[in-house]
């Protein structure tokens, strides 16, 4: 029987137990999760409560500043994931179907590695714009700083995520830890307004897609319209919000490097209800982990026939980022 719901996973045991503890989480997370559903949702975390809050109350005033202080530090390029995507200006269907009509109910603030390492690795042809420094708003001084100290945590968090999957894969538990050492992931947050004006038909808050990357970390509020997961008999069905538990989904690289043993569900922002009104407003703080650009993501699976050729996680990620951008 195929698991059809999101489960709720305590990794504590994981983090603070015996060898046994850890494998007892590891067994539930890929028996439940990673294989059937491919979106756990994680208790017992250890990220402060206080830090989630500051990055959820800077990014508010973010949102909040009027359009054009907004744009000051607008996405440079399409290639260049940094900065600020308005409404409309993205559509997130269109990573798997170029011709996918209808563009994002939300806007978004974006940011990549705070640490970056040394200059000859992180300006090396092969790192593309994966280093691209980050662009800070001036209009609100005191979000470099509490964005900086979230990035760090989830890259902490992310750390841990992979030392779990790395033995839910039957590799050692360290297996991960120098391929992502150096890591080239987003934190971006999404505000997704209130809908005072009903929605063009077939646009939604964000299209359905899946993530990209090794795995995704998100926060996300009990607001109408909110995140749907595709299940596999095809059914969407809600995803559970737990005041203080962090959303994780597994990307197409790790689908990819997993041999498909994994899934990268297809998920999607739907509308609040008509009229319901400023109640509605939604922010989901969302990182995208990924692993060094030069990690070469080949089948893990020594006992399957490879399903796709090797890669790079830098240019796996390159070539996904460019389709969804209204350019
Ligand atoms: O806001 C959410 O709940 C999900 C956003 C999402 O799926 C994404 O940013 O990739
Ligand atoms: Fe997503």
């Amino acid at each position: 029987m195929k698991l059809l719901n999101v489960p709720v996973i305590d990794i504590s045991p994981f983090r603070k137990g015996t060898a046994q503890d850890k494998q007892e989480v590891v067994a539930r997370l890929v028996d439940q999760a990673c294989r059937d559903i491919g979106f756990p949702v994680i208790s017992g975390h250890g990220v402060a409560p206080d830090l989630i809050e500051r990055t959820r109350a800077v990014s508010r005033a973010f949102f909040d500043l009027p359009a054009q202080r907004k744009l000051k530090v607008a996405r440079p390029a399409v290639d260049v994931t940094r900065g600020y995507t308005g409404v409309n200006e993205e559509s997130l269907a269109r990573s798997r179907d170029p011709e996918a009509y209808g563009s994002d109910l939300n806007e978004s603030l974006m940011i990549g590695p705070v640490d970056p390492p040394d200059p000859a690795y992180a300006n090396a042809p092969a790192a593309g714009k994966h280093f691209a420094p980050n662009i800070w708003p001036e209009d609100l001084p005191e979000l470099q700083a509490v964005y900086t100290a979230y990035y760090r945590e989830m890259g902490k968090l992310a750390e841990e995520l992979m030392r779990i999957f790395a033995l839910a894969l039957g590799l050692p538990e360290h297996y991960f830890d120098d391929k992502v050492d150096r890591h080239i992931s987003r934190l971006r947050v999404r505000n997704y307004p209130a809908q005072k004006e009903a929605p063009q038909p077939g646009q939604i808050r964000a299209g359905a897609h899946s993530d990209y990357g090794s795995l995704t970390i998100l926060y996300a509020e009990d607001k109408p319209g909110g995140l749907q997961v595709c299940n596999a008999n095809g059914d969407w069905v809600d995803v559970p919000i737990r005041p203080g538990c962090y959303i994780v989904n597994i990307g197409d690289l790790m689908a990819r490097w997993s041999n498909d043993n994994w899934v990268s569900t297809l998920h999607r922002v739907v509308n609040p209800p008509a009229g319901a009104g400023a109640e509605s407003r939604r922010q989901s703080l969302v990182f995208f982990h990924n692993p060094n650009y030069d990690a070469e993501i080949a089948n893990l699976m020594p006992s399957q026939a490879a399903k796709y050729a090797p890669t790079t996680s830098g240019e796996h990620l390159r070539s996904l980022y460019v389709k969804t951008q209204n350019a």
